[in-house]
């Protein structure tokens, strides 16, 4: 019911609504059935509005998009077209042009129904998204593609809630940075943030890491000592790599996350836990709960809420983005790079089995090989021509060939091999597997070769 002319609301209903949405802290506009801007309020105007760029009467996505058409009809959801079907409000995540540039902005469209119950006038509200930067930033998660766009909605709509998190991802792709935007985003932003790394722990570690021990709980506790869940008390609770968690361990997270009451080791007082807990992993928790590797109960108290954050290479458009964000801001002292057009389409083209921190690896090392402060290339390790799962290169010149590799891709015995023949720190050598050093930690443990 798209209304005509003569359904909008009339000049001194119009001034009644904004004078009320004045009141609102939010940027706030009023759109009539055809997409036009009919008023803003001083919230919008603070923040989106350029003084040379008129937006009274003009349309939305003309000036939001820059847009010929409707959102919808390039290739983007128009919150307008679902109000209209269901009559009642929608939320979308849109990259808005603002006078900063594009940004990220939730967008919730509200209808204004007539006496008969059409639609004459929709209230649109936006909400800057500063999780993640639309724009080459030094900091934080960057990217605007629909696949990432995807999980930074996701993040925005569970972060207000107390509810457990799930990260879901291959190694590289920010759930670290993921996991921290969720605290930043929520109440508890003012509390601590605390990082559980639960790989590589053992038993007796992982329980007096977590629930801290009393003074002489065993041999070597000369003092009490608090516990992870104890230093994150207001705050968040980041249990990396929980499908690592040995199953006898899994138990003790369980009654934790269950009752919200621990014990230290030693311990006889039982504490209560304050944190919201945010897990994640890249295993295949479903999988592994149908092999009786990981409890049922404790998957379903964390998987409440999972968010899937893509693959680099399910998100190739914000390929030149991270690029420039590395190149331009690095650390303070380094001079700022740039990348021919060609190096920029290999880096496109290229799998990036290890994601994010693989393409930040690969621009250090090209950073070391520019001379004049450009990067060509010649200056990329052979990215596409690599066979898509290769096995560790013979290392006949170990310090230049980055190659790079999928957790499953490299076998214990090419490990080996590449730890025998690597020369170099084990960082390095993590970097040129294009592994994080934990994950090398990990795969190195399991050999019996840390
Ligand atoms: N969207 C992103 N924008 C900017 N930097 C990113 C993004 N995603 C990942 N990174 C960078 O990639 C590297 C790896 O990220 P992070 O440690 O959060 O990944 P991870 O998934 O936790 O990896 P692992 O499971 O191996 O520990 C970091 O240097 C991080 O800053």
């Amino acid at each position: 019911a798209t209304g005509s002319a003569s359904d909008l609301p009339k000049r001194a209903q119009l001034q009644a609504l904004l004078s009320y949405l004045e009141h609102e802290a939010q940027p706030m506009i009023v759109l009539d059935p055809e997409y036009n801007i009919l008023a803003a309020n001083t919230a919008y105007q603070r923040q989106f509005a350029s003084v040379d760029q008129p937006y009274i009467g003009h349309k939305c996505y003309r000036i939001s998009h820059h847009y010929d058409l409707p959102c919808d009809q390039a290739g983007e959801h128009c919150p307008m077209t679902r109000v209209r079907e269901s009559h009642g409000p929608d939320r979308v995540l849109h990259i808005h042009h603002t006078p900063r540039g594009p940004e990220h902005v939730e967008v919730e469209l509200r209808p204004i129904l007539n006496s008969a119950g059409e639609i004459c006038a929709y209230v649109e509200r936006l909400v800057l998204v500063r999780s993640a930067s639309a724009r080459p930033s030094g900091a934080g998660l960057v990217g605007r593609s629909a696949a990432f766009n995807q999980a930074i909605a996701a993040l925005h709509r569970v972060a207000p809630a107390m509810l457990p998190v799930l990260l879901l991802g291959e190694s590289g792709t920010g759930k670290e940075l993921f996991a921290r935007a969720v605290h930043e985003a929520s109440a508890r932003a003012g509390g601590p943030f605390v990082v559980v790394d639960c790989s590589g722990l053992t038993e007796t570690l992982f329980e007096s890491e977590l629930f801290g021990h009393e003074k002489g709980a065993f041999t070597g506790a000369s003092a009490r000592k608090q516990g992870l869940v104890e230093t994150a008390q207001g705050g968040t609770l980041f249990l990396d790599e929980i499908g690592d968690v040995p199953l006898a361990m899994q138990v003790k997270l369980l009654r934790l996350i269950e009752t919200g009451t621990y014990r230290r080791v030693g311990g006889v007082e039982s504490l209560r836990a304050d944190f919201r807990l945010v897990a994640a992993t890249h295993k295949p928790l479903e999988r592994m709960v149908a092999e009786g590797a990981f409890r049922t109960d404790l998957y379903y108290r964390i998987s409440a809420f999972p968010i899937h954050l893509p693959a680099l290479r399910e998100r190739r458009d914000d390929i030149p983005l991270l690029v420039n964000s590395f190149l331009q801001h690095s650390e303070p002292g380094r001079r700022a790079l740039t990348i021919t057009a060609e190096a920029m389409a290999q880096l496109q083209r290229h799998d990036w089995p290890g994601n994010v921190r693989e393409l930040r690896n690969v621009l250090e090392r090209a950073r070391l090989f520019s001379d004049d402060g450009v990067i060509r290339s010649a200056q990329l390790p052979p990215l596409s021509g690599l066979p898509p799962r290769p096995a560790l290169a013979a290392p006949a010149a170990p310090a230049t060939a980055t190659v790079a590799l999928d957790h499953g891709a490299i076998d214990g015995a090419a490990l080996e091999q590449a730890v025998r023949d690597f020369r170099g720190t084990r960082r390095a050598l993590a970097a040129h597997l294009g592994l994080s050093e934990r994950t090398l930690y990990r795969r190195l443990k399991a050999l019996g070769l840390a």
